[in-house]
Order: structure tokens, then sequence, then C-alpha cells
């Protein structure tokens, strides 16, 4: 288990986060830095780069009193924790970094390791301030669930400058753009980079809205177009007592021409086999003619036997199981670890 975990960084428009002098780059107006320092007081942790250390000096601490006062009202320390990471282990211990006790370093340490270890220590959300190095590290790793890109109204234009990330292997496709917000001069874009994750958790958060049974586990599940765009969502029982998530989202969306191209997300896997109907919800899916299904959590074989993933394959549907998310849909309803 890891923190969610939310990149934020401030860029020029050309996608620079600095400039190339010694002096550090202000990009952010003062709204901005606000909304930084909400950010700040709603996370118990914020990482940056041994390099961003060396440069800016950082404090790394939530400026406004009245978010810390929140925050110790709350039981939470005043700040979060501070957590850097390092190879070679040369920061100055004079750096604001060290200005108190609630601080951890981590040295020669692979962040899959970094961030399980914070989530040990209770870190549930993490904001990660850069710089480059770092940023491109938690994207091409699968480790960043939110981006937050400030862009400011500014040019760099210098090579010598560091960019918001370096060269890598970022996340193939298109990320899902959720919020984008004016502040001031400076545009805030939220984008969500694994852009199945972000649809599996509307699936798990669509389960938590199912009427409650002991026969039937909550299901959530959503139907995306290639574009990115939803073209329907549902829910266990949502429409009659014994109705399944995917059954409604595809009523739904019945006749709707994109389907043909479409991916249904579901946070189970899709059932292959139904007492109470005559068609499962993985035949409906070969039926419909959908491309693609994802799903979260492979059916336990409580109720029925689910064969969904291989049936679906076997009828040349692309099926991607995302293991990784199947706690978040077990953590749903006890019934899954009964
Ligand atoms: N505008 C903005 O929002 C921000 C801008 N910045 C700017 O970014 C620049 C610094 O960026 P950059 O030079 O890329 O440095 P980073 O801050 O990303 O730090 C990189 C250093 O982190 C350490 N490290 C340890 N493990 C890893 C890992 N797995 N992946 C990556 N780094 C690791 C290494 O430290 P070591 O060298 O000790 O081995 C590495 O040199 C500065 O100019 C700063 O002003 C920084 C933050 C935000
Ligand atoms: N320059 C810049 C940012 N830089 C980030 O802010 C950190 C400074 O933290 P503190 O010393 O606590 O205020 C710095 O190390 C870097 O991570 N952030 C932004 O939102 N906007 C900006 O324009």
């Amino acid at each position: 288990m890891r923190p969610y975990t939310i990149l934020s960084v401030a860029m020029s428009v050309d996608g620079y986060i600095d400039d190339a002098t010694d002096e550090r780059l202000i990009l952010s107006n003062d709204a901005d830095w606000d909304r930084v320092d909400e950010l700040r007081a709603g996370s118990d942790a914020i990482l940056v780069g041994a390099n961003t250390i060396r440069a800016d000096n950082p404090r790394l601490k939530v400026r406004s009193e009245r978010r810390r006062a929140e925050r110790e009202a709350r039981g939470l320390p005043a700040n979060p924790l501070r957590v850097t990471v390092t190879g070679s282990g040369d920061i100055d211990p004079a750096a604001n970094f060290f200005a108190d006790d609630h601080h951890v370093v981590y040295q020669g340490a692979s962040l899959s390791t970094v961030v399980s270890e914070l989530f040990g220590r209770g870190v549930r959300r993490l904001m990660v301030e850069g710089g480059s190095a770092v940023h491109t590290a938690f994207l091409t790793q699968g480790l960043a669930d939110e981006l937050l890109l400030a862009v400011a109204p500014i040019f760099v234009g210098d090579r010598k400058a560091p960019r918001f990330v370096n060269d890598g292997t970022f996340p193939v496709g298109r990320m899902v753009l959720g919020d984008v917000s004016r502040v001031g001069d400076v545009t805030v874009l939220q984008y969500f980079p694994d852009a199945d994750r972000y649809w599996l958790r509307q699936c798990v958060e669509e389960s938590r809205k199912c009427p409650p049974s002991d026969t039937a586990y909550p299901v959530g599940a959503v139907i995306i177009d290639v574009d990115g765009t939803e073209i329907a969502r549902g829910y266990s029982r949502e429409t009659d007592p014994i109705s399944h998530a995917e059954e409604v989202a595809l009523t739904k969306a019945a006749g709707d021409p994109r389907l043909s191209t479409a991916t249904i997300y579901s946070s189970l896997e899709p059932c292959s086999t139904r007492k109470s109907r005559p068609r499962s919800c993985t035949q409906w899916i070969i039926d419909v003619g959908l491309p693609k299904v994802v799903f979260g959590l492979r059916e336990p074989s409580r109720f029925v036997v689910g064969e969904g993933a291989e049936r679906l394959a076997a009828a040349g549907v692309e099926v991607v199981e995302r293991a990784d998310l199947a706690d978040e849909v077990r953590q749903v309803s006890p019934l899954y670890s009964a």
C-alpha cells in the first residue's frame, strides 16, 4: 500500500520550473501560494528532491497560522512531515529542511520503498513538490495519482533552465483532465496520469452507493468513450433489487454508437453466470461489442464461480485486470473478505 500522491508544480508557459540563475524563480502569485498552502495543510507529508533543498532551501511548512491551528485541532502535527530523497546524502545540515525533528531523509532507497515506508508511518496523502528529477521518477514509475500544474503567464526561454520533467517513459495514453481553475493570472490544471486507475476509482465510488445485500457484492461500473468522455455509469441494485452495475450502465448507454469503441470499467470482474437472470454481464458485453474491459478485483468464488475474464478474452475482448486496485475494491464491503 502507498499514499495517495499529488504532484504539485508551478511552471512557465514554456514548461520551465525555474530559470538558469541562482535566484529562485517565483512563478506563483499570492493567491496561488495560498492554494499551495491549502494543499500542504491537507497533506500528511511533503516530499522534495535533494537538489531542491540545495537550490531553494525551502521551509516546506504550512504558512497560514489558521491552517496550522486547524491541523492541531484535528490532532495532527501543525505541519506535514518533510521528506527528501538523496543518493549522495550530501545535504547541508543547516538547511531549513532540518529546522525541527519532523522530517525524514531516505538515502539510496527506491521510490517504491519510500512510499510504502511512508504509508507504514501513517502517511495517507503525500504532496510531491519537485524538482524535475523527482517528478520524472514519480510519473515514470506510476506512483503519481494526481498532477496539479500551475501555469504562470511568463516565458523562461532558456534551455539551461530546469523543465517540469526530464526525458523518460511516461504513462502511455491520454491523462484524465479534472478541474481547470483560474487563480488570478495563473491557470491550475488538474490531471490524473493513470486513466485506468482513475476510472476504476470512480467505479469504487459508485459501488459505495449500492443498497446493501448479504447475497451480492456492491459493484460500480463506468463506460468511457475512446476520447475519455463518460458515456454512462451504474451500480448494483440501482434500478431494481437484482440489477448488476455493468447491466445498469449498459442499459443506460443502449444504442449509443460509441459503444463499439468504448471501454467498460468495473470494480469487480464481470459475472459469467447469473442465478437470477439468463444473461451474464460477460455475455452482455460480448453481445454489445465493447472492445475493452478493465476491472479491479477477480470475482471471489463465494456466490458463483467467476470466469468473466477468461470468457471475455476468448471472445476477443481486451481484458485488463488491475490487481493494484483490488484492495480499494475490497474495502467497500466486508462481504469481499468474508
Ligand atoms: N516551480 C516549482 O514548482 C519547483 C521548482 N523546483 C526547481 O527544480 C530544480 C531542482 O530540480 P532537480 O535538479 O531535478 O532536482 P530534484 O529536486 O528533483 O532532486 C534530485 C535529487 O534527488 C535525489 N534522488 C534520490 N532518489 C531519487 C530518485 N529515485 N529519483 C530522482 N531523484 C532522486 C538525488 O539526490 P542526490 O543528488 O543527493 O543524490 C537527485 O540528484 C530547482 O531549480 C528548483 O528551483 C523545485 C521544486 C518545485
Ligand atoms: N517557485 C515556486 C515553487 N517552488 C516550490 O516551493 C518551495 C518553497 O517552499 P517554501 O520555502 O516552504 O515556501 C520550493 O522548494 C519548491 O518546491 N512552488 C510553487 O508553487 N510556485 C512557485 O512559483
